[in-house]
């Protein structure tokens, strides 16, 4: 007898008569309908697996029994990717990333350092020979790694890093030192207590002149008994707002002694003698910042996923409030402002994701050139990954807090996943760069561009002027180009205010810091702009079915009125906006939320999330949130007993005290 699944009847009436194939939008999100089946393999491989499972919450472990799981759980998965039927690169990707890796390794993966960037900069900045030496040791696993340039007293400027490497060239050995506290090196993930080995970035000092910071391959620890080796100060940093079990650590050296073939050699040397040999290009040393720029993108987009998927599933079986007097209460996702807060998320994720595969062709194509020598198109990704990095996180981030705040009281739950989803979002503003640094970074290309007539692809509109009249079209490609007019004219006014200032008499340094905001607001601006050309471009290039196009097209249309609504007056002041024109398009965002509400659930169904990668009981498929609720609290363990031990010890006396 086969068992009746139970399903919520909100959510089986929310999935009756889908008009487009769910199907094909996994496809399309996963890339192709074998890639949707090879993901499905791997899931069902990883997830089936018993000794993969927490036998309680994690949030009822100690800070260090967190960590022993989570590596135990790692570990395990490490010996799995032999057998995987997705083959080894694509299980890596996937576990390390926020999708199945996360429904395994909630609090965070203590080896994902170990590949997002150890093996990167080994293969970013070491030679053919030091890539011999280490890179069959670090796949095999034989060492582990993590990626250490941030110090206790510098993160964002990296030319004020201060841990040294002086060239001996008697030995032929630098010597690491961390000449302060502040020197001390703070935050690289699995530092703390899993990685024996990291690339370390210091500046290097030779023949008397420091020629900045480089990276160099350092052991930390003995391969056999994991104690840190002489010299080795290391140690974990507590516990933080997420991402518990990346074990961050700190480290300090004293005088260290290393081979000069250490130094990662790819692009600068120093030779036996101690002559120093440039880069092409000074900045090819931060390239393993870019390689995670570029994957932040897409894996804050797979969060904001989740959150969204979370946040509408629940909004169709929470019923609340009186909308028509005396009848039924609601879905709350019939309310007008229940979908004004989750549908501009959900046409988000399409959004960030196309954008972020365009950068993610973007860097292949650099990299391939840059192999060869070839530097053009490096300030284009550099500029491309500061401003994609930083929209996506930092809009992610207000998306799953909004999608948490939805959810009433039970998002605060941390059974509901938002906390985690959360903590690991909002890291991403900081780490790889803090935002507000790389707007700035983006901004300075933007005015270089525009002054000098000269960019890459991604900025051609500030070369290219417009041609004809500056009328208010408000189809897709008319919204285009009001964003495009939007950041021409946002760098304008930066670059005004920048000569305003230097006509005050500000030093060029002076004159660039007042006029941060507007250099900001220039940067957010382009941003959104690439976001929204991606988004509106894509569809128009895509293969897709006439019902899934339809839908995709209302997301897109939704998604690029929202951000106009949210920020008027920068399309009052740059794209020629008249009152009317935000009026037509307010009512159009209000047609089309309503629109797209009757398929929320079946959009969210596309994403093809399973439950245990929800890791929430609001949003699990079949909708038994109340039930799923009570399971969890069931496993609180000061709900094993009726009377807890510290009623005896505190609360009784306190009773009987007749205070
Ligand atoms: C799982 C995740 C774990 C997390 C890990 C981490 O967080 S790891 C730690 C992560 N930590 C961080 O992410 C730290 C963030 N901080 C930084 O990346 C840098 O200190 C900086 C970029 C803010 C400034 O650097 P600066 O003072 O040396 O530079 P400047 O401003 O004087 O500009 C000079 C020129 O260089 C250009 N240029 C700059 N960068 C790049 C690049 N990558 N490529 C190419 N070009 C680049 C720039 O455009 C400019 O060109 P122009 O106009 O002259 O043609
Ligand atoms: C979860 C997590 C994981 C991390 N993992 C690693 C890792 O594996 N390896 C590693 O090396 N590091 C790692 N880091 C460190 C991270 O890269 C840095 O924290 C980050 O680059 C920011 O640097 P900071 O902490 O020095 O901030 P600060 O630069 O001190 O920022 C403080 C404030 O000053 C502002 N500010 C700074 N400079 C400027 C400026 N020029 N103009 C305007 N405003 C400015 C910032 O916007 C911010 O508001 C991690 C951090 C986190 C949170």
């Amino acid at each position: 007898m086969t068992k009746e699944i139970y399903e919520n009847p909100d959510l089986k009436k929310e999935r009756q008569n889908c008009p487009f194939n769910k199907e094909e939008i996994t496809n399309f999100l996963d890339g192709g309908k074998e890639k949707t089946t090879e993901r499905r393999q791997l899931e069902t491989y990883i997830l089936s697996d018993e000794q993969l499972k927490d036998a309680v919450p994690m949030e009822y472990l100690s800070h260090a029994d967190k960590y022993a799981e989570e590596l135990r759980k790692s570990c395990l998965l490490m010996h799995k990717l032999a057998d995987s039927p997705a083959g080894q690169v694509q299980t890596l990707r996937a576990l390390m990333g926020a999708g199945l890796g996360s429904a395994i390794l909630k609090e965070g993966n203590p080896i994902a350092l170990h590949y997002v960037m150890f093996i990167p900069a080994l293969m970013g900045q070491g030679t053919v020979e030091q890539q011999a030496k280490w890179l069959e040791k670090a796949y095999n696993l034989n060492i582990i790694g993590t990626y250490a340039q941030t110090e206790l007293g510098h993160g964002t400027f990296l030319r004020g890093l201060e841990t040294k490497a002086t060239y001996d060239p008697v030995t032929k050995e630098f010597v690491l030192e961390s000449p302060s506290l502040t020197a001390y090196k703070w935050w690289p993930g699995s530092l703390g207590k899993t990685a024996n080995y990291a690339v370390v970035m210091a500046q290097l000092y030779t023949k008397g002149k420091c020629e900045g910071i480089h990276p160099f391959m350092v052991q930390l620890r003995d391969e056999e008994t994991h104690e840190p080796l002489p010299g080795i100060l290391v140690g974990e940093i507590g516990p933080k707002l997420g991402m518990n079990t990346n074990d961050n650590g700190y480290l300090g050296f004293d005088k260290v002694r290393i081979p000069r073939e250490q130094l990662l050699m790819k692009h600068s040397q120093v030779l036996e003698d101690g002559t120093y040999v440039k880069p092409t290009n000074s900045k090819l040393s931060y390239g393993t910042m870019v390689f995670v720029r570029v994957v932040v993108c897409q894996d804050v987009t797979v969060n904001l996923r989740k959150a969204v998927t979370i946040a509408t599933r629940y909004s169709c079986v929470r019923r609340q409030s009186e909308l028509k007097p005396g009848d039924r209460e609601p879905q709350v996702m019939d309310y007008q402002a229940q979908q004004h807060k989750l549908l501009p998320p959900l046409a988000a994720t399409f959004g960030f994701q196309l954008a972020a595969d365009h950068l993610w062709n973007l860097y292949n194509t650099a990299n391939n050139s840059m192999e060869q020598g070839d530097m053009e198109l490096l300030p284009d990704l550099h500029g491309l990954s500061c401003a994609l990095k930083a929209l996506c996180s930092s809009e992610a981030a207000n998306f799953v807090e909004t999608c948490r705040q939805s959810c009433g009281g039970h998002g605060y739950m941390s059974c509901s996943n938002f906390p985690r989803i959360y903590g690991q979002v909002t890291a991403a503003i900081t780490y790889e760069g803090e935002n507000t640094v790389l707007w700035l970074q983006v901004a300075r290309y933007l005015v270089k561009t525009r002054k000098e007539k000269s960019g890459g692809l991604s900025v051609k509109y500030l070369i290219d002027e417009e041609k004809g009249p500056r009328t208010v079209d408000t189809t897709p490609e008319g919204i285009v180009k009001l964003y495009r007019r939007v950041a021409v004219g946002l760098v304008d006014i930066a670059i005004a205010e920048l000569e305003n200032n230097s006509r005050k008499g500000y030093a060029p340094h002076d004159a660039w810091n007042h006029a941060a905001v507007h250099l900001i607001k220039a940067a957010q601006a382009h941003a959104r702009l690439f976001v929204v050309e991606s988004f509106v471009d894509s569809l128009k290039g895509s293969r897709l079915s006439a019902p899934v196009r339809a839908i995709l097209s209302q997301l897109c249309e939704l998604f690029i009125i929202y951000w106009i609504l949210d920020r008027s007056g920068d399309f009052f002041l740059c794209a020629n906006l008249k009152k009317e024109d935000l009026l037509q398009l307010n009512s159009k965002y209000v047609q089309l939320l309503a629109a797209i509400r009757p398929q929320a659930v079946n959009i969210v169904d596309s994403f093809d999330l399973r439950d245990e990668i929800l890791g929430s009981p609001l949003g699990c498929w079949d909708g038994n949130v109340y039930q799923r609720l009570f399971d969890e609290a069931a496993k609180s363990p000061l709900n094993q007993k009726n009377v807890h031990e510290s009623f005896h010890k505190y609360l009784k006396p306190l009773l009987k005290s007749n205070l």
